[in-house]
């Protein structure tokens, strides 16, 4: 069934990031995730896509510690993940989620600082203690975050409580507190959902900005448009498979992918020339109902 058609988008610089084969994830009897591969190369915007229950965050979740996949590995930059999400962050890849989960009473700004934290040394003690060490290291992980707010566009709000953002800008506050650990690929779930059209041309140019820092992006995401803009590449899930794989025109151009998404027509669905028989005996019913010497008698 899978089929792969890939063509290497023009700003992929080659460097394998991400390097699933063979993924399955089961759930019972039910096959969410059947015999994936997935590359991401280093400069690359790859989207991942597909109907509801296609397998789409199953499969991210393969990738990011919070499954264990029943088969297959996930290497990233040539090493296998540990099992474990906050290892999976430690290594290099962070993550957003379909359903925002932001901590809505802390600020913005702490919000940025806990997703730093893989990458502070310092310890529980130090913290504690409050010394010297913990002062600078906390001193440079504020500037960082702010650095991060800045480039989302959130540095004016950084003292504002996460849950009065407009839902826009949670959105954004995820992907700054995801960048927070200073990841080499980034995984997005649905990104723009429930974003107007500003807000996701916004996030058009966002996800753009992440790729020029060397960031590799990997995107759930149903608004179509949105993924054919940004992607180099863009794999089709449909029922746990891999349908296709190719860049934005080769995916958009695949009558599978159109059937996956609108339905296969019924095998004994009506054509054309089935539908005009009908109309035509309708129509002949019709007239002779209009003939029939009763119908003279009711006018
Ligand atoms: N923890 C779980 N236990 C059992 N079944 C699950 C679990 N998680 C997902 N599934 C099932 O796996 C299948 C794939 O679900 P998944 O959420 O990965 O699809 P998706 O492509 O992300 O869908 P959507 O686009 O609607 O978010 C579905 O049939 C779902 O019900």
């Amino acid at each position: 069934m899978t089929t792969d058609t890939t063509t290497k988008g023009t700003t992929a610089t080659g460097e394998t990031v991400l390097d699933a084969r063979g993924v399955t994830m089961r759930f019972g009897g039910l096959t969410a995730v059947r015999n994936v591969n997935l590359t991401v190369n280093s400069g690359e915007i790859v989207g991942l896509i597909g109907p509801n229950g296609a397998g789409k965050t199953t499969f991210f979740n393969c990738l990011t510690g919070l499954y264990i996949p029943t088969e297959g590995e996930v290497r990233y930059k040539g090493q296998v993940l540990p099992p474990k999400s906050f290892k999976v962050t430690a290594a290099g890849i962070a993550r957003t989620f379909q359903n925002i989960r932001l901590f809505a009473n802390m600020t913005v700004l702490e919000n940025v600082l806990v997703g730093r934290h893989t990458r502070t040394k310092e310890g529980l003690w130090s913290a504690l203690l409050r010394g010297p060490g913990f002062h600078k290291a906390e001193a440079a992980s504020r500037e960082r975050a702010m650095e991060l707010l800045e480039f989302v566009g959130l540095d004016a709000k950084a003292e504002h409580l996460a849950r009065n953002l407009p839902y826009g800008e949670q959105r954004k506050l995820e992907i700054a507190r995801a960048l927070a650990s200073e990841p080499g690929l980034l995984l997005l779930d649905e990104p723009t959902a429930g974003m107007n059209p500003q807000e996701t041309r916004a996030t058009e140019e966002l996800v753009f900005a992440i790729r020029d820092k060397g960031i590799a992006v990997l995107v759930i995401e149903h608004d179509m448009r949105f993924i054919f803009n940004l992607c180099d590449r863009v794999a089709v899930l449909v029922q746990g498979e891999k349908l296709v794989e190719g860049d934005s025109a080769t995916v958009q151009g695949d009558e599978r992918v159109v059937a996956a998404y609108l339905g296969e027509p019924f095998e004994d669905a009506p054509g054309k020339e089935e539908v005009a028989e009908v109309e035509a005996a309708e129509a002949h019913a019709e007239a002779s109902t209009d003939a029939a010497p009763g119908k003279e008698n009711d006018r």
